[in-house]
């Protein structure tokens, strides 16, 4: 089936940015005397948010609505300093996106990053194209993997979700782009294994990005 538009999942497809999300967690961690995680751990943790992050992160007791609500505004403050320390765009990304554009097909984020910090990564590092739309995390929106999103963005792009390839790195995306009726697709270079992707029920996983253009017929 002929592909006529692409959604990317931003923390983990596009962009490698658990460098900034691992220092700043775990300077918040260690100012409330928590123990800090590896990179490896923080990689399993993100994916929902930074509430969520959060959530998981610290310890259990340490999990009433009020301490998070603190910590995520920690969080926040320290990811606003730090977030772009070690940030890189995936090997590939951009010969994919000048492909994609080359062809004329359009392509968008969707992420569970508060909005403000997404579209500062993207015009910091992928400003030379050009996104349908950079939509994140803004309060009293629901996030992924509910699909509206999603949906709200195919049909801003005038595209039926079912030619709209949605690919991401978490099971949260394979979730995402099911509930939205998209073709499905993994990628392995991200912040979960390939095992990881196939538990949760990947249809499609490719391990570099430059594999999506066979995809797109
Ligand atoms: O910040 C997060 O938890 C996840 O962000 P993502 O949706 O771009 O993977």
């Amino acid at each position: 089936m002929k592909v006529e538009a692409v959604i990317f999942d931003l923390d983990g497809t596009l962009i490698d940015s658990i460098g900034g999300i691992a220092f700043a967690l775990n300077r918040v961690l260690t100012e409330n005397g928590f123990p800090v995680h590896s990179i490896e751990t923080c990689k399993q943790l993100v994916g929902n948010g930074f509430v969520d992050l959060v959530r998981r992160a610290v310890p259990e007791e340490h999990r009433s609505e009020a301490e998070i609500q603190r910590y995520v505004s920690q969080l926040r403050a320290e990811y606003d300093r730090h977030w772009d320390y070690g940030m890189r765009v995936y090997d590939g990304i951009e010969d994919l996106l000048v492909h994609l554009q080359s062809r004329g097909i359009p392509f968008a984020v969707d992420t569970n990053k508060d909005e403000g910090v997404a579209r500062r990564i993207v015009e910091r590092y992928l400003s030379r194209f050009k996104f349908f739309r950079v939509s994140g995390t803004t309060p009293g929106m629901p996030k992924k993997p509910d699909p509206a999103r999603a949906l709200e963005m195919a049909a801003g792009m005038g595209v039926t979700p079912r030619r709209c390839i949605y690919l991401g790195d978490s099971e949260v995306d394979i979730m995402t782009a099911k509930k939205a009726g998209m073709i499905q697709i993994s990628a392995a270079w991200g912040f979960r294994s390939p095992d990881d992707l196939c538990r949760a029920g990947a249809e499609r996983i490719i391990h570099k990005p430059m594999d999506l253009v066979s995809c797109l017929e």
